[in-house]
């Protein structure tokens, strides 16, 4: 597999070993279509092979008519009565032969609709099967999947192939239909002129090569581009969004972004552009090239015909077939190469889907020990963001005792998120382990993790769902269970927001769709807090939870929540001292390394960093 790469390639950098290799993707997306319906699948194949003979049939019957035409002209006198003739039985052959004709032109307009009518439905099934498999492969990859460039490119790739992939499979049957009709009407060509195939067959090559090359270049292009093309969607997106909409109209970021916008889509339709002139051009040279070979045939059997070689039936059926020919061939060979090129798309589409998640189940994982008889304990833990040289936390060590509440405090990028993704497993660490009771999370079960863990971030998601399902889905086998949302929400101060809502619990939220309703960034975050109380966790994180809340608000959810919590262990983060010291233990973080650590009241009098911190605040409300 190439190495994933977003940077531009060119046309020389990728091996004709490559090129091929890319073929294999075909198999993997034939699978797909077949997958998606059996039956379209095979109705495609199936009329598209019946469509293959039409040609060849209607050039022969062509062909039997205008000699049996010519053989009548022979024998009937001018003038003749048409009702004499009919029932003297001459014209019956010539009428036999009209109506086979106007068959084969009727079946093969009927044949045309079907395959187009069977390749929409299974184009639109397919690509619905396409973006279920995308959303369904990018749930199981890492979080650093998503936050690095690299693969949010991958992933944009593959979400622009989604769409469109199973045209290349429509293309290989048709592929596979001409090339059913090419050999019977070169078998037809063969018998007379051996060698004007031979011909036809020298003359394609320029067209092929050229087309190849394009194909390649046109690749290199959009692949180059990537980046550039989610910076103009990212550009887009900023200036069309109620959540940028303040900023963008105060800070008068318009212009700004019209300018932003006009350069990177200019650079790239420059690129295009010259690509698509010189398609055009070289385009025309090569179709040149075939006609004067189709002509060079045309004239030679002309002569044959004078000369007395060939019937009129057959000068009409062999440069009728002639002419099918040269387009067919044209047809195939470009088919062909541009399968090939369509075949470096599928490489995105198909690389992503082999990307592999590396936070992975043991084989024999165990579960979360439920209760929790000791503690969650950090044991020399180092761990570096991928791509970043420096090490976000290093030689961590802590505990949180079961049915503890320890507070982590620090400054901004001290690293207390990064405490939070390796309890959760979002990430491995790359030093030292994480346990509970002992056992390493790494052997423990994805599942019984989620179960018992409940995290609210903050930057938590604000879904456009209804109010029950934004709390819902906090635990999604218990999405339905009314009771249980009710419960959470008052438990969060989220059920007095709700009961202003029109629509209660099925008002939904957000700007994004009309009936939807904003919240206040407090309001959104009791909703948040009210997800992270679905799950019965047994260890509550709570990532910066009342920022947004006022003093009142925030108050009383600490003063339910460390009710709540009795018994239960959690972990809090921050900013607000009156937050942290409700917690029986705090940490205080700095550069990734605790510098301090105990009760709010010992951390006070020993006039530390934490002190210092604290006074800070605490003179801010004298
Ligand atoms: N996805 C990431 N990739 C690379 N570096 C990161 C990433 N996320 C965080 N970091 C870096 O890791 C360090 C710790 O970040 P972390 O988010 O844990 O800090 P924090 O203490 O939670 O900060 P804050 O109080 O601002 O939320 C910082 O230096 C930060 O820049």
């Amino acid at each position: 597999m190439r190495q994933p790469s977003s940077g531009p390639i060119t046309p020389d950098q990728m091996s004709f070993a490559e090129r091929m290799a890319n073929l294999r993707h075909l198999g993997s997306l034939f699978r797909q279509i077949w997958r998606t319906s059996r039956f379209l699948t095979s109705a495609s194949i199936g009329l598209r092979l019946i469509k293959a003979l039409q040609p060849v049939a209607m050039l022969y019957v062509g062909k039997l008519i205008i000699d049996e035409v010519v053989r009548l002209t022979g024998i009937v006198s001018p003038g003749a009565d048409l009702e004499t003739l009919w029932q003297s039985g001459a014209l019956a052959t010539v009428a036999v032969l009209l109506a086979l004709e106007f068959a084969l032109v009727i079946g093969n307009d009927l044949l045309t609709r079907a395959i187009s009518l069977v390749d929409s439905v299974l184009g639109e099934l397919h690509s619905n099967t396409v973006s279920v498999d995308l959303l369904r492969h990018a749930a199981r990859l890492d979080l650093l999947h998503f936050e690095s460039p690299e693969y949010q490119d991958r992933l944009e790739r593959a979400r622009r192939q989604a769409a469109s992939r199973n045209s290349v499979l429509s293309q290989i049957f048709g592929q596979a239909q001409d090339i059913i009709t090419v050999a019977t009407l070169a078998a037809g060509l063969f018998v007379y002129a051996p060698w004007l195939i031979l011909l036809l067959f020298i003359s394609m090559f320029p067209a092929v090569w050229g087309e190849q090359r394009f194909n390649l270049r046109g690749y290199a292009l959009n692949r180059g581009r990537t980046p550039e093309r989610r910076q103009l969607e990212y550009v887009r997106w900023i200036g069309a969004r109620p959540e940028t909409a303040k900023e963008v109209k105060l800070f008068g970021l318009g212009d700004f972004l019209v300018e932003r916008f006009k350069t990177l889509a200019g650079a790239i339709f420059i690129d295009n552009r010259k690509l698509a002139v010189d398609r055009a051009i070289w385009g025309g040279v090569f179709a040149a090239i075939s006609t004067l070979t189709y002509y060079g045939a045309y004239a030679y059997i002309v002569w044959r015909t004078i000369s007395g070689d060939f019937t009129i039936g057959d000068l009409a059926f062999l440069s009728g077939s002639f002419l099918r020919l040269n387009g067919l061939f044209h047809q195939i060979m470009l088919g062909f190469t541009q399968v090939a090129g369509q075949s470096l798309y599928l490489d995105d589409l198909f690389s992503f889907f082999e990307l592999k998640p590396s936070i992975v189940e043991a084989d024999d994982p165990k579960p979360f020990p439920v209760p929790i008889r000791s503690a969650i304990r950090f044991e020399n833990v180092g761990f570096r963001y991928p791509e970043s040289d420096q090490w976000a936390i290093r030689n961590l060590s802590f505990e949180i005792a079961a049915g503890e509440t320890v507070a982590l405090v620090g400054e901004n990028g001290a690293g207390k998120t990064t405490i939070v993704k390796l309890l959760t497993r979002l990430y491995d660490p790359d030093e030292g382990r994480v346990t509970v009771d002992g056992i390493d999370l790494k052997q423990m079960s994805a599942r019984s993790l989620a179960e018992n863990i409940g995290v609210i971030f903050q930057d938590f998601m604000r879904f456009s769902f209804t109010a029950g399902e934004n709390i819902g889905i906090g635990n999604i086998e218990h999405m339905e269970d009314e009771e249980r949302i009710r419960q959470a929400a008052d438990r969060s101060l989220a059920a007095d927001v709700i009961s202003g809502f029109p629509d209660g619990y099925a008002q939904v939220l957000g700007r994004l769709f009309n009936e939807g309703r904003d919240l206040s960034g407090g309001e959104w975050q009791k909703i948040a807090i009210a997800r992270g109380y679905m799950r019965d966790a047994q260890v509550m994180v709570l990532d910066e939870p009342t920022s947004a809340l006022d003093a009142r608000a925030e108050a009383e959810v600490f003063g339910r929540f460390t009710g709540l919590a009795e018994g239960k262990t959690a972990l809090l983060i921050s900013h607000r001292f009156s937050t942290v010291r409700v917690a029986d233990r705090i940490i205080v973080l700095e550069g990734g390394r605790i510098i301090e650590e105990g009760p709010h009241e010992d951390l006070v009098a020993a006039g530390g960093v934490y002190a210092d911190l604290f006074e800070i605040q605490a003179a801010g409300y004298r």
